[in-house]
């Protein structure tokens, strides 16, 4: 089955009503991109929040360098004025980091209505498998985006990147074709797959072999192109290959390599997300990354020396910039 690409226009039932928890720099980018699409999301903020539930002004600018700014209500969870809010979203998009999905998750799901949707959209692999027993058949869509966002301060964010936006049905009842085609519309360059498992695979491979790596030489992403990283990047993506077949998501390596390397020159002046969160010591999400793909490997019992290595020196930097 192909994927719908973004601008279809069928539809059959109301408007969603779309929430987005983590307002960082991914979640207030898809704000304002739903927001030009004509239907503002709430913003969730965390639970323990001192600021009340008010409209907040967020500041955007594009990647042509053209600002703009929009108000967005943001609700604290646990407070009383949320309560019916909460009740009403019937899709809750979730663009915290990986290691943040699960805390997040916990105490917000009581909240919502038993309809209210699911939409994971972080990098790296795992909380949808950790989630599985909260969701009480609750719908889990999965989705990965190559788009770029920096928050410059708490309301402001600059686009830094265009790229495809990936989204699909991962357990649950499916989604409203006018959801489906209310994200498609808003988000530039998304598409519903048909199976999302090998595109997060894909995108789990390119964050394996250029994330790690740029936060342990410090360096850019695209000085990973010299010639004294390729012995290591072709180790790490063939042990992502070897666990992914073993999961039966079969990867070509050929295709794989090229993209990887056509990441890296697409993206040469960028700092990873890795690099820039050990930079400003804050955790980071190696555990989803490089730690997945180590837990895979070992339920199949498939050794992954590099991947192995690498772990060892990213969690020892972590360790020693915290
Ligand atoms: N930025 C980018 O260009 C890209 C990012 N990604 C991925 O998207 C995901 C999000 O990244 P990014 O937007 O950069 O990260 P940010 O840290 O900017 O955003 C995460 C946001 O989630 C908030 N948050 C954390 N826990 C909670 C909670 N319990 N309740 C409510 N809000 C919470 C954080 O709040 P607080 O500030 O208070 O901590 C923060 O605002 C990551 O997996 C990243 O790898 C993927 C592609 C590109
Ligand atoms: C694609 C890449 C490597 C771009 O920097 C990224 O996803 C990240 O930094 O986390």
């Amino acid at each position: 089955m192909s994927p719908q690409i973004s601008s279809v226009n069928q539809t059959d039932s109301p408007q969603p009503s779309i929430a987005i928890v983590g307002a960082g720099a991914i979640g207030q980018l898809l704000f304002h991109q739903l927001a030009s699409a004509g239907q503002a999301p709430l913003l969730i903020g965390r639970q323990q929040a001192s600021t009340d539930n008010r409209p907040t002004l967020l500041q955007f600018t594009d990647l042509k360098g053209v600002p703009s700014t929009r108000t967005a209500q943001v609700i604290i969870p646990n407070s009383d004025e949320a309560q019916a809010d909460l009740k009403h979203i019937t899709l809750l998009i979730v663009c915290v980091k990986a290691y943040q999905v699960i805390e997040t998750l916990k105490p917000l799901l009581p909240r919502l209505n038993r309809e209210c949707q699911l939409l994971l959209l972080h990098n790296g692999m795992g909380p949808h498998l950790a989630l599985a027993p909260y969701l009480n058949g609750r719908t889990l869509c999965l989705g990965t985006t190559s788009q770029g966002a920096l928050k410059q301060q708490r309301w402001q964010v600059r686009q830094t990147g265009a790229g495809l936006t990936q989204l699909e049905l991962f357990s649950g009842p499916k989604l409203t074709q006018t959801t489906k085609t209310h994200l498609l519309n808003a988000i530039p360059n998304s598409q519903w797959c048909s199976d999302i498992i090998p595109m997060l695979w894909q995108k789990l491979a390119v964050n394996i072999a250029i994330n790690p790596l740029t936060a342990i030489y410090q360096c850019r992403n695209g000085a990973l192109a010299a010639p004294q990283y390729r012995h290591t990047i072709l180790g790490l993506l063939d042990e992502v290959i070897l666990v992914a077949q073993a999961e039966q998501v079969p990867l070509a390596r050929e295709p794989l390599i090229t993209r990887v390397f056509d990441v890296i020159h697409l993206t040469a002046n960028n700092f990873s997300s890795m690099y820039q969160d050990i930079a400003h010591r804050r955790p980071t999400e190696i555990d989803a990354i490089t730690g997945y793909l180590i837990q895979r490997a070992a339920t199949h019992g498939i050794p992954t020396p590099h991947n192995q290595a690498i772990y060892q020196q990213l969690t020892t930097l972590e360790q020693r910039s915290n």
